[in-house]
């Protein structure tokens, strides 16, 4: 991780506090403040690389195919944690195109053949690093070339749901999809519908 540089703040320190599937770096820093005064502050910052998710959008049969699997960090809340999401990956060092493509293969069977960026988003700006890239995915869902699931060998064991566009946005309301990620694209198509079919 290289810091931005910027005149108002100063990096005084950055101690690793635990590099394993994620790292975690407290940093001491100094930031001028807005009063004109300067304060030392101390952050614990997460970081576990870039991301990428999409709408898989079929505008013939109007549905979306969106995948259930368990997320622990939802589990040990005490809440209900197979989560219902758009298929989403980290980066593993590729391009975010290049990347959704392959986790769309890898999680639902579809071949995406052009993934359209929308926009990217930081998702938890305050602790972690994660910068998310959101694509948009036209499919045929007559057309799914293999099962799809996530690679077993890492653990995963995704459910792959095809869901009416309509019934998807009825259940942000219901709290049944309750993924920001899922949430930001579901609410992108509502406001962008013509972009949709073409
Ligand atoms: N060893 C190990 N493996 C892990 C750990 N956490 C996740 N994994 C494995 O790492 C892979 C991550 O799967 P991806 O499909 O690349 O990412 P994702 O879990 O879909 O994550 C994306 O969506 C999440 C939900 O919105 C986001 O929370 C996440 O930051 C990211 O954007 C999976 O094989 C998972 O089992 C961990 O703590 N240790
Ligand atoms: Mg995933």
């Amino acid at each position: 991780m290289k810091e931005h540089s910027d005149s108002r703040v100063r990096i005084i320190d950055r101690r690793p506090l635990w590099n394993g599937f994620i790292s975690l770096e407290q940093v001491t820093l100094e930031q001028q403040m807005s009063d004109g005064t300067t304060a030392r502050l101390v952050r614990e910052v997460h970081d576990h690389g870039r991301a990428a998710t999409i709408l898989l959008f079929d505008p013939e049969r109007q549905v979306v195919v969106l995948v259930r699997q368990l997320r622990i960090p939802v589990f040990m809340q005490g809440e209900s944690a197979y989560l219902i999401e758009t298929p989403a990956g980290l980066l593993d060092g590729e391009e975010p195109e290049v990347a959704i493509c392959r986790e769309a293969m890898e999680e639902t069977g579809y071949c995406i053949e052009s993934a359209m960026h929308l926009f990217d988003a930081y998702m938890s700006p305050g602790s972690i690093t994660e910068r998310t890239s959101f694509f948009l995915g036209r499919i045929d869902t007559s057309r799914k070339v293999a099962a799809g699931g996530g690679l077993a060998h890492e653990g995963e064991d995704i459910e792959v749901l095809e869901v009416p566009f309509g019934e998807a946005v009825r259940m942000i309301g219901s709290g049944e999809i309750c993924d920001a990620k899922t949430i930001m694209l579901l609410q992108w198509a509502m406001l962008n519908g013509a972009a949709l079919s073409e």
